[in-house]
């Protein structure tokens, strides 16, 4: 297998951004961040005022603005119309209205054409994480795998990071998003009939992305 195609899905604070990193950068693969293209273009609809609770204003400004996501696992980018987003996207505003810009089917169906876009120009193959990459967004990757953790151990990762959040706090606000985002019409959250689960609850990160490493081997010796 010359090029490979890795699907990472799963909730949030799951390890899917630093588990693909990791692996894209240990194998020479390219890394796509989905996650922070819908949340670029959340922060767009905020900074121009579209009200994310109107699906059908959302719907109409959707192909308004132009994300570029850069690549390299070690110095991922994001920029919406030219400026860089990496740090408003992360927001805790953004956070909170993310869902609802990407349960809107037209904004889904754009950002899912970018993603494919991105995906097949990449020359060594790539990695790619998010919600619905295994079920809709590349169905033919060659490996999918879907993060799983317990609501506690994503709660206790996420409050670590942002330091002195409380961790309850935290925990629901987790289970909200990841319900709405499982619960949406359009490719909602969810695990692919043929994707690998792994719990990492009581993994490290180191091992996670060493488990993921290897089943990547393993299905690039299968092809051979
Ligand atoms: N197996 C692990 N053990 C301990 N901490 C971890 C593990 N995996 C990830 N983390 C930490 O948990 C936090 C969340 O990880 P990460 O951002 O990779 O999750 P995510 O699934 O991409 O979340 P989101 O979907 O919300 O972006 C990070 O601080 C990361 O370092
Ligand atoms: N493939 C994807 C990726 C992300 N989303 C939505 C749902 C998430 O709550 C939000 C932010 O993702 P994160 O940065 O936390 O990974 O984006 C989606 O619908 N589909």
């Amino acid at each position: 297998m010359e090029s490979v195609i890795v699907a990472i899905d799963g909730p949030s604070g799951t390890g899917k951004s630093s588990t693909s990193k990791a692996v894209a950068a240990k194998l020479g693969l390219s890394y796509l961040d989905t996650g922070a293209q819908y949340r670029a273009i959340t922060w767009w609809m905020i900074s121009n005022g579209v009200d994310v609770t109107d699906a059908e204003a959302v719907a109409n400004a959707a192909s308004k603005p132009v994300i570029v996501s850069g690549t390299d696992p070690g110095r991922p980018t994001i920029t919406v119309d030219g400026a860089d987003a990496a740090g408003p996207i992360r927001t805790e505003e953004v956070t909170s209205k993310v869902s609802a810009v990407s349960a809107v089917p037209e904004v889904r169906s754009l950002i899912t054409e970018l993603q494919r876009s991105i995906a097949r120009s990449a020359e060594h193959g790539i990695v790619v994480e998010g919600r619905d990459i295994g079920t809709t967004v590349l169905p033919d990757a060659d490996l999918k795998i879907f993060l799983t953790a317990s609501p506690e151990a994503r709660a206790a990762r996420r409050s670590g990071e942002l330091k002195g959040a409380d961790v309850h706090a935290t925990k629901e606000a987790l289970i909200k998003r990841d319900a709405a985002d499982s619960s949406r019409k359009t490719s909602p959250l969810a695990k692919a009939g043929d994707a690998v689960e792994v719990d990492t609850t009581d993994l490290t990160l180191d091992q996670v992305i060493e488990c993921v490493v290897t089943l990547v081997d393993e299905k690039r010796t299968a092809a051979k």
